[in-house]
């Protein structure tokens, strides 16, 4: 009975053969976890399927079959598969990024608007960026050409955008205390994987080997609850200042129509601590990755460096306006986006009804991920896929940007990211910013870093250092 419990069906995808009670656990795990799986649908075709403990997943590893599941059959498929280590953590009930149903889908719509609200993809908020990224330049010229590892710095200023839009405040990068939060937030998104052990035993998280993870969640959302509480105690319903107040806002137009609210008082640190979980490592690793590749290839670096002088120059800062005029740039940043998804196997779904996807059964209740790697290195969509090539974004007169749907960083259908635009506004401003002013180069006498990265929930680069000399 247990063999049958834990067996495969017959008419599910294929799949690697598991450990009896575990299943494919162990596969989930690695640091190479991407380049492992993309390697399975290799084997497998675009779709397989792994055992986690009792629960079937399936990898969905090309663009037709992410797209015959999340977009042609996207009530299927819109639901949340969510580790059960994390939900034995945080809760899903009244989460964005983990929840369903009409709570979910009124949290995305007050999300999308309170971002436009709040200038995602308009001037105030390039001001924003800006003055952030300015703060990042200043550390870079203290090391006066002297090597230093930009993760933190990037990791604050990435995380000060999110708190500025949550609550309007910033965080100093000496900022002990934020510091420490930061770290354990990335020790949490870096050291575990969405499919590894600890969700088939979510106990694990009680014992001394996981007992961290559980205890650094704690602190953010402490954290979080503790900011949202003191900056409840200055809200005026007629002075609208950031996402927070808009909540609240929300929360009090419902109270005062009597109807029965999706948004409680008592989740109101949820909303910033998710844009915390979902927003920073992304983000920083993406632009740890995009400072990585042009370093370690000099003539692109050089590419961005010319564009910059050509369109911004070096007297004003970078603005909105000048994003449509930098296609190599934007096109660099695409390429890093392809070569290292931050989220390389999304965030899972969970399939709400019997179906079928690529000829296959998929019973309802199976989790579902998308391997953002594999189809963003899929041999027949992109030439030369291991390659980094900035020109592939680009039209053949090297002046227009080129957008290809094959792109899954950001995933697709009705749960697809919604901090996209955001974190490609970031990327270019903190991007232009620092090699408008520095030339970057690896340390003299050290071997050049590893490009492939490491993951656990997100990828990110291998610690590294730069030194960077004025322009
Ligand atoms: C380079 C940076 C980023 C990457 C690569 C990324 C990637 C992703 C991916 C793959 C998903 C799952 C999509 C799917 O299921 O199809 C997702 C969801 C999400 N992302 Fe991002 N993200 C980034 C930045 C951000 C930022 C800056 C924010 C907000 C501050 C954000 C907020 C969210 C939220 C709230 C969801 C859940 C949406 C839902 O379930 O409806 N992300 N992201």
């Amino acid at each position: 009975l247990v063999a049958r419990y834990f067996r495969r069906s017959d008419h599910v995808p294929p799949g690697p053969k598991g450990w009896p009670i575990i299943g494919n656990a162990f596969t989930m795990t690695g640091e190479n976890l991407y380049a492992t799986l993309t390697e399975y649908s290799r084997t497998y075709g675009g779709i397989f399927s792994l055992q986690l403990g009792p629960k079937l997943v399936i990898i969905l590893n090309t663009l037709d079959v992410a797209k015959e599941a999340y977009v042609d059959q996207a009530s299927a498929f819109s639901k949340r598969f969510m580790p059960p280590a994390i939900r034995y953590i945080v809760g899903q009930e009244g989460s964005l990024i983990f929840g369903d149903g009409p709570i979910w889908k009124e949290q995305r719509k007050f999300l999308l608007s309170a971002f436009r609200e709040f200038g995602v993809g308009k001037k105030s908020l390039q001001e924003r960026v800006n003055e952030e990224a300015s703060y990042v330049l200043e550390v870079i010229e203290r090391a006066k050409g002297q090597p230093i590892n930009l993760h933190f710095v990037i990791n604050n200023a990435v995380s000060n955008i999110i708190c500025s839009l949550s609550f309007g405040e910033r965080f100093d990068y000496n900022d002990e205390n934020f510091q420490n939060l930061l770290k354990k937030l990335h020790v949490n998104v870096s050291s575990i994987s969405l499919g590894g052990i600890v969700h088939v035993f979510p106990f694990l998280m009680e014992t001394p080997i996981y007992g961290y993870l559980k205890k650094n969640f704690q602190s953010l959302v402490d954290f979080v609850r503790r900011l949202s509480k003191e900056h409840s105690e200055t809200f005026n319903g007629n002075d609208i200042r950031d996402i927070l107040d808009k909540y609240l806002l929300e929360i009090q137009k419902q109270e005062d129509s009597g109807e029965e609210s999706h948004f409680k008082r008592s989740d109101d640190w949820r909303l910033v601590f998710e844009l915390f979980l979902a927003g920073t490592d992304t983000t920083t690793n993406t632009l740890l990755f995009t400072i990585l590749f042009a370093t370690y290839y000099p003539d692109i670096q050089q590419k961005i460096s010319d564009e910059i002088d050509e369109v911004v120059g070096g007297a004003r800062r970078p603005q909105l306006s000048d994003r449509p005029n930098m296609p190599y740039t934007e096109a660099t940043i695409m390429e890093v986006l392809r070569m290292r998804p931050a989220a390389p196997l999304g965030v899972p779904r969970s399939v709400s009804a019997d179906t079928k996807v690529g000829g296959f059964f998929i019973p309802k209740g199976t989790g579902v991920f998308l391997n953002a790697f594999a189809i963003n290195h899929d041999p027949q969509v992109w030439d030369h896929p291991y390659e980094f090539d900035p020109t592939r974004f680009l039209s053949p007169d090297g002046k227009k940007l080129i957008k290809n749907d094959s792109l899954m960083t950001f995933g697709t259908g009705r749960r697809a990211c919604v901090g996209e635009n955001l974190a490609k506004m970031e990327l270019f401003f903190f991007v232009t910013n620092i090699f408008q002013r520095f030339h970057l180069r690896f340390p003299e006498g050290t071997s050049k870093p590893d490009l492939r990265g490491t993951q656990g929930i997100s990828l990110k680069p291998a610690p590294f250092e730069i030194c960077a000399e004025r322009r």
